[in-house]
């Protein structure tokens, strides 16, 4: 359920907002308004929830009391400081911000079970402050606290139609800001975040500060939902919030679909129609039939009503031969094998089947870019790295070979600065052993993994525009405002993606399709594009052909060419003889975490040691 977010959202969610706006027409009777009412409430805090738990992997049980406290602030400082309406909510909007920005910041190093133990005891801290006597000066402690009436000549907002428009253009506010966080830099940050918080932090990503702003815009979002509760209710009290509330919230994204954005308001709207459905019958049969219908539709619609809905949408249009049915991103990656590219045709990446050494490899001279002295680490007992020499010419291809174990990975972890060491680590005659990965990052070293973790529904070059922004700082409300600094920012990112994809010969075809349905190939060249659109000195690449065909170790390898005729400096890591043969200048032996043998690729290969450790391990030749 947690695995996909949408990027494609806004017909839809434009559709189902006209929809509700014109519900009214056809929804006539006073009591099903209400429904309605309540439906798009918790819709909105719902679509904050969505953002938090589908677009960055976060999990919070504490969204009613960010509720609680939108509803409260607009209420309290309405009553005792007699201010007008608007700015009311908006101080409710950004009390519950702050606080959720607070209490996030407290929480987003937990993992799952922390984060549900800690914002379920935020409630029961939340619940007791409402009810107590240390705030009843501002909440009326358990005598509650009445909701000024609001009123726009005659009309009062909390009622009929008035209250009906009010909520839902706070609905439309909540989807259209969501909406438009998932498309900015801080929203796709947010997403590699999801995917892999390592990888994130490797792109140059504030890890820490993407999760807490997206606590902040949920907070937000739920506080709106808040100050709409509390205008609908007209009254409140410590019973008007409960731990139940985010329960029904999370429910309610369940149903509708995790990740979609319109999939929340769908499950809202299902949610209290079913429970309106049943509150005909005796109390104890309606809860037993609302749990089985919701339990039916999580596990037989795994996916949420919305991912039900597109796909009915798209066989429609199939069948009446409006359109084909576009399959949307695979679930797990695979690719749908028609998308697939076939070997040389125009829609794949340069194709170089044939893996073969270069004829005079030309070894690049002069000053060392990287130099490593001493490089050790010990996990525990397991002695990964034993004092490792190394030293990296400006524009060679270097590989390092071993086998399974040899410290391959974590000697790369250590230059990029995601695993400590002893020894020392100098770029370009700086030392920066000492720095974290988003400095050596700026200073030139890029990197991609064995596993490439692109976000699956972004495209292809919005992965690599991820890694396109020289830093990830900057204020994600300017971004959302679309400011002219931040468009600036944001076309230099794209300009930047453009190059790094032209560099791979990544045909354009490809560019715009999401990343889940790329084959592993090409997810690897995209990888690669990613860590080069950051214009790197020094490109640290682990295992760029695992899991690859011959013809896809020729494309990568093909690749790599044109970066190092780019000039870019490349540390390999291989397993493959033939592609080492052929796109190294220079080569490194590593077993047991020390250095075997080091030379020149043509020489290293043909060592009797080498062949004796690396074949025997399994090397491919
Ligand atoms: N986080 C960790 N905790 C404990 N041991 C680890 C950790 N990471 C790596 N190791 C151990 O350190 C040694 C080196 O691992 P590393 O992944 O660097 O090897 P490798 O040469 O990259 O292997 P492979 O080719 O299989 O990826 C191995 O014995 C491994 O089990």
């Amino acid at each position: 359920m947690l695995t996909r977010a949408r990027d494609d959202v806004g017909r839809p969610a434009l559709l189902l907002l006209l929809l509700l706006a014109l519900a009214p027409l056809v929804v006539t009777g006073v009591s099903d308004q209400g429904i309605l009412v309540v439906a798009m409430i918790y819709a909105v805090g719902a679509v904050g929830l969505d953002v938090l738990t589908g677009y960055s992997g976060q999990f919070s049980f504490g969204q009613f009391v960010y509720f609680a406290i939108g509803a409260y602030v607009m209420a309290a400082v309405r009553v005792h400081a007699h201010w007008p309406w608007v700015p009311a909510i908006i101080a409710g909007v950004l009390a519950a911000a702050l606080v959720a920005a607070v209490i996030g910041s407290l929480f987003v190093r937990l993992r799952f079970f922390g984060s549900a133990v800690g914002t379920f005891f935020l409630g029961a801290v939340a619940v007791d402050l409402i009810s107590g006597a240390r705030l009843s000066h501002w909440t009326g402690g358990s005598n509650g606290l009445a909701v000024l009436p609001v009123t726009i000549g005659a009309n009062s907002l909390s009622q009929g139609d008035w209250l009906y428009y009010t909520v839902w253009i706070a609905l439309a506010i909540s989807v259209a800001l969501c909406l438009r966080y998932t498309k900015v830099r801080a929203g796709m940050a947010a997403r590699v975040v999801k995917e892999n918080e390592v990888v994130a932090a490797v792109l140059g990503v504030r890890v820490f500060r993407e999760k807490v702003r997206a606590q902040a815009l949920a907070g937000a979002v739920a506080g709106l939902g808040g100050c709409m509760l509390a205008l609908d209710v007209g009254y409140l009290s410590p019973d008007t919030f409960g731990i139940s509330q985010s329960i029904e919230l999370f429910a309610i994204v369940a149903v509708g679909g995790t990740g979609s954005i319109v999939g929340p308001v769908l499950g809202a709207i299902f949610f209290f129609s079913l429970v309106n459905g049943f509150a005909s019958t005796s109390a104890s049969a309606s809860q037993l039939l609302f749990s089985l219908v919701v339990l039916a539709v999580v596990v037989l619609f795994n996916r949420g009503l919305y991912d039900l809905v597109e796909q009915g949408v798209r066989k429609l249009l199939a069948l009446r031969g409006k359109g084909t049915p576009a399959a949307g991103p695979a679930e797990d990656g695979a690719v749908p094998a028609a998308q697939a590219p076939a070997p040389g045709e125009d829609c794949g990446p340069a194709v170089l089947a044939e893996v073969r050494p270069r004829e005079e490899p030309a070894v690049p001279q002069g000053p060392p870019l990287l130099v490593l002295e001493g490089i050790g680490v010990d996990f525990g007992g397991v002695r990964a790295l034993g004092g490792v020499d190394l030293s990296v010419a400006r524009g060679e291809v270097h590989a390092i070979i071993g086998p399974n174990g040899a410290g391959k990975t974590t000697l790369l972890n250590c230059i990029s600065g995601i695993q400590p060491a002893t020894g020392q680590v100098v770029l370009d005659g700086d030392d920066v052993t000492g720095l974290p990965v988003s400095v050596r990052r700026a200073r030139g070293i890029s990197r991609t993994f064995q596993h490439p973790s692109l976000v699956a529904d972004l495209t292809a070059r919005q992965n690599v525009e991820v890694g396109a922004y020289a830093t990830h700082d900057g204020s994600a409300l300017l971004e959302m405002a679309g400011l002219p600094g931040t468009r600036r920012r944001d076309r230099v990112a794209r300009e930047r993606a453009v190059a790094a994809l032209e560099l791979l010969d990544f045909p354009r075809s490809r560019w715009d399709v999401h990343a889940g349905e790329l084959t592993m190939g090409e997810q690897k060249h995209i990888d690669i594009a990613r860590a080069l659109a950051n214009e790197p000195e020094l490109l640290l690449l682990d295992e760029p052909t695992a899991g690859l065909g011959e013809e896809e170790i020729g494309a990568v390898a093909g690749a790599i060419e044109g970066v190092r005729r780019a000039g870019v400096t490349v540390l390999v890591i291989a397993h493959h003889v033939g592609f080492v043969r052929r796109i190294a200048d220079r080569c490194t032996v590593l077993d047991f975490g020390r250095v075997l043998t080091s030379g020149t690729a043509a020489d290293v290969l043909t060592d009797e040691q080498v062949v004796d450790v690396f074949v025997g391990a399994g090397g491919k030749s």
